[in-house]
């Protein structure tokens, strides 16, 4: 047998798919097909039993916020390791998956807002310029079949932002509004107001406007297509499992 002959190629990482029905599912269980390294060895989805799973290496979730927990907590107890997409990722919830997490020190979880290339480097200059303006707001638009506002995305970016321009040692955005009508300033996250659109057409995009003075800069990312999370979810699936511990936001893997 030549040295050519004897390499005899890895066996495929078995990937199990959380939420295989839903817009961003199907997609995963595209992508996860089309790579010669993954193999999807299971999707389910709501009704489905979770046992069908069992075989895999790797999970991703794209699920609900009210059901993402009790999927990841499963996991885990399994010995499963996690890539979740899934919003709703309070600091709360996170503290709760590291206490899961502690007893199985050879699993791993990766929990991004967004997996998408570009939205990361978004969020990356976005923290990076906070601290150079007095004043900011984020924009996020997405598709009108959205369960949650604002959006992950959005909640990352502003808290990140909020850090930055404490760090710098920043004061609140200024703001003379007195009389409001219930709303029409967003939602304050971490003292960033986020303004959340929705509209047939959209898929996820987002805005973060910073304004100092005689000067503005916006930072704008979009997807047009749920084609543009499958490179970050998949960079994802090939580290999540030599990355014991919780992971949040791809910008560790993307470095
Ligand atoms: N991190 C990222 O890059 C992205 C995150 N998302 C997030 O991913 C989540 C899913 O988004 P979409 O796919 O657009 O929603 P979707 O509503 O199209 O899909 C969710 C799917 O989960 C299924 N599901 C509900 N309970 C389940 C359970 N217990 N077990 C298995 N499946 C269950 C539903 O039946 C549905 O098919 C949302 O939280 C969204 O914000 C979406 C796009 C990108
Ligand atoms: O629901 C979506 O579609 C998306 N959800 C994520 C979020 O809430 O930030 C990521 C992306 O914006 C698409």
């Amino acid at each position: 047998m030549t040295d050519e002959q004897d390499k005899t190629p890895a066996e495929p990482l078995r990937v199990g798919v959380l939420g295989a029905r839903g817009r961003m599912g199907i997609e995963v269980c595209k992508a996860v097909d089309a790579a010669d390294d993954l193999e999807l060895a299971a999707s389910i989805d709501q009704g489905d039993s979770r046992s069908a799973v069992s075989a895999a290496e790797v999970v991703v979730d794209f699920t609900t916020p009210d059901v993402v927990m009790d999927n990841l907590r499963w996991c885990i107890d399994q010995g499963i390791s996690a890539v979740v997409g899934t919003t709703g990722f309070t600091e709360q919830r996170l503290e709760q998956v590291r206490g899961w997490l502690a007893d199985k020190p050879g699993v791993g979880v990766v929990i991004a807002p967004n997996f998408g290339i570009g939205a990361v480097l978004m969020m990356q200059f976005a923290a990076r310029a906070a601290r150079h303006f007095e004043s900011v707001e984020i924009i996020e638009q997405h598709h009108p079949r959205k369960l949650d506002a604002p959006s992950g995305t959005a909640t990352h970016t502003a808290r990140q932002i909020a850090r930055a321009r404490a760090e710098a040692g920043l004061g609140p955005v200024p703001d003379a509004t007195k009389d409001e009508v219930s709303g029409a300033r967003g939602a304050d996250i971490d003292g960033v107001r986020v303004h959340a659109v929705r509209a047939t057409g959209l898929v996820a995009h987002q805005e973060v406007l910073f304004g100092t003075t005689g000067e503005t800069l916006t930072i704008r990312h979009d997807s047009y297509d749920r084609a543009s999370f499958m490179p970050g979810v998949l960079l994802a699936v090939r580290a999540v499992r030599n990355r014991p511990g919780l992971t949040v936001g791809l910008d560790a893997l993307l470095d």
